[in-house]
């Protein structure tokens, strides 16, 4: 298990090390086109799951959510604090 702001040291460090074998990088790679149009596939994946799939598969599905925008960060170049400043 790991925390939003553990997820986000995770992937702004694959961001600037680019290991082989990362999806994040392949995801980063694709830009922020590719990575938008996911970010909405898991939206509508976590509201059908919320709506008709249970709890467990709610969270499984806001997580990918939340990953995907995390990605969209990197990939637009904000931090955390960025986005924080607008909450
Ligand atoms: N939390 C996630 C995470 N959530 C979602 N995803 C990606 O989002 C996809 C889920 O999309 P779908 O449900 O549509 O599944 P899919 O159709 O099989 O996926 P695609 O074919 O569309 O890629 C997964 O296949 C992953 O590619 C994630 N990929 C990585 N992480 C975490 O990110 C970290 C870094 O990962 P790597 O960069 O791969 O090392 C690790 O801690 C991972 O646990």
């Amino acid at each position: 298990m790991k925390t939003f702001e553990q997820l986000w040291a995770e992937l702004t460090e694959k961001a600037e090390t680019r290991p082989e074998g990362s999806g994040t990088v392949r995801q980063l790679d694709a830009g922020v086109h590719a990575i938008g149009k996911k970010l909405v596939e898991e939206a509508a994946e976590s509201w059908m799951a919320a709506e008709h799939e249970g709890k467990e598969r709610a969270a499984e599905e806001i997580s990918q959510l939340l990953y995907h925008a995390q990605c969209l960060m990197i990939a637009s170049g904000l931090s955390l604090d960025d986005v924080y400043a607008h909450l």
